[in-house]
């Protein structure tokens, strides 16, 4: 399979070139902004950085393509981590901050809920492809292929119709976890994966094989660019 690939030397290139990128992305849209955030310790070096950056915050809307079903201030939440290192040290209005409710009786309740506060937002029940639920999704990918918290084998990779499910947790941390699904991670002008490190590099080096792994089932509306390091490359 051909991915549209940007190989940088190491992780703060990375998050260097993830920087530029985000600003890019954000200058498209001169309006309301919907940014798709993930957990991962990828991101989080792009996080700090944009925590420096001058950004029309009060047009940004912040939601998250995943949650682990633990309470908001725990430290396993990627919500929390995005509030650490970005989210409470920006001008961002609090309403702007789309977190996944885990404060909830389930996983399966939350997921209601957040995709209920998404067609909110969206303003529509159905995804409509001329009109991108996201302008910005920014992607992660585990070691064993996984993205978002979607795993391979298991069924929420087949939903075509919701655009939030509860998932099992198919690796650590193992907690139960809130993930949307393809259509809803799909609908997207501009993605990008972030993908760092030699524990990568033979999972990349399937995907970019062709082999079926949720990463490289991801096939978003609009553009999807790979930024990897070195390391995740070549191993
Ligand atoms: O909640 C999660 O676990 C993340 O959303 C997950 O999908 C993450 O993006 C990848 O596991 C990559 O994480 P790293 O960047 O830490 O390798």
């Amino acid at each position: 399979m051909t991915l549209n690939v940007e190989i940088l030397q190491d992780p703060d290139d990375l998050a260097e070139r993830a920087r530029q990128w985000f600003l890019s992305a954000i200058d498209h849209n001169p309006g309301r902004v919907a940014v798709c955030l993930t957990g991962g310790s990828t991101p989080e070096r792009l996080y700090r950085l944009l925590a420096g950056e001058n950004l029309p915050w009060e047009r940004i809307h912040v939601f998250f393509s995943d949650e682990r079903f633990v309470p908001p201030g725990d430290e396993l939440s990627n919500a929390g981590m995005a509030r650490r290192v970005l989210l409470d040290h920006v001008p961002m209005p609090a309403e702007n901050v789309h977190a996944i409710p885990t404060e909830t009786a389930s996983p399966e309740e939350s997921a209601r809920l957040y995709e209920a506060e998404l067609k909110a937002f969206y303003g529509a029940d159905k995804l409509d492809a001329s009109r991108p639920l996201f302008d910005l999704v920014l992607n992660g990918m585990g070691d064993d292929g996984h993205t978002a918290s979607l795993f391979a084998g298991m069924s929420t990779l087949n939903e075509s119709e919701k655009w939030v499910v509860a998932s099992e947790p198919g690796m650590k941390p193992f907690v139960p976890r809130v993930t949307l699904t393809f259509p809803a991670l799909e609908s997207c002008r501009f993605s990008a994966f972030l993908v760092a490190g030699a524990t990568k590099a033979a999972t990349l080096a399937r995907v970019r094989a062709g082999e079926d792994l949720p990463s490289a089932r991801l096939k978003p509306h609009g553009d999807l660019v790979w930024l990897i390091d070195r390391a995740a490359s070549t191993g």
